[in-house]
């Protein structure tokens, strides 16, 4: 099969006039997913991205009306910051997301102090355990130089990171481009979500995500979509 096929089976492009539009798909999508899950389980899993991109999704998300108190919110990533810092993606949840309807869901951070970042990795694997896995819905972000989660291609233990048969819930990540030591949840968890979204938004970041799935080097956000059992959905608007 012609490598293109192959590339245009990975995901599927979902494109919006604008970032509101978007935020307004994407939620409702969220929640009727969520809905259904808690439905059929009685509980629902949510694991979301933080950085810039998802202030107006979370905004939208917090006002579905669905029935929040069965649902469990967790995060992709998180930077080694506590929550009161700018750079945490827990303060950029509580702010943006667990409020309206939403704040009656049970928010379950990554950031926990600790000595080091492999001690609250440790600690953060332990507590997730009790979660009722898989993931129903992980929303994944996309940095400019193609990372996804905390998957940095200049990580050191970036296979780890990306083994599809791991056995373990949150990895620490060391990568010299991210700032600070980071938290991640495993790609094998994330590939084991009901349904996997990657948010991205603007000319650069889309620029950004077809250089990562053109020909060269294969970038950590590439490496995820191809080893995703079910095409993922690429959100995207200008
Ligand atoms: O560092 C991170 O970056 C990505 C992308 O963030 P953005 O600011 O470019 O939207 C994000 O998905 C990830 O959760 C975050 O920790």
């Amino acid at each position: 099969m012609a490598r293109e096929q192959l590339i245009a089976m990975a995901y599927h492009w979902n494109e919006f006039d604008d970032r509101a539009a978007l935020a307004f798909a994407l939620s409702g999508k969220v929640a009727a997913l969520l809905a259904r899950s808690v439905e059929r389980r009685g509980t629902a899993l949510l694991a979301v991205s933080g950085g810039t991109t998802p202030a107006k999704f979370f905004a939208a998300l917090s006002r579905e009306q669905i029935a929040w108190n069965k649902v469990i919110v967790t995060l992709i990533d998180e930077r080694f910051v506590p929550a009161s810092s700018p750079r945490s993606n827990a303060g950029l949840v509580a702010a943006n997301l667990l409020q309206n309807a939403a704040a009656a869901a049970r928010f379950v951070p990554l950031y926990h102090e600790a000595a080091s970042i492999e001690d609250a990795a440790r600690a953060d694997n332990e507590e997730l355990k009790a979660l009722p896995w898989p993931l129903d819905v992980a929303i994944l972000g996309m940095g400019g130089d193609g990372h996804t989660a905390s998957f940095f291609p200049d990580a050191d233990t970036l296979p780890t990171l990306l083994d599809p048969a791991s056995p373990r819930i949150v990895l620490p990540v060391h990568a010299v481009s991210a700032g600070e030591p980071r938290l991640t949840l495993s790609a094998a968890r994330i590939l084991e979500a009901d349904f996997v979204a990657v948010h991205i938004e603007g000319a650069e970041k889309r620029a950004a995500f077809d250089e990562a799935m053109g020909p060269g080097p294969k970038k950590p956000i590439r490496a995820v979509l191809d080893a995703a059992p079910v095409p993922a959905e690429i959100y995207w608007a200008p």
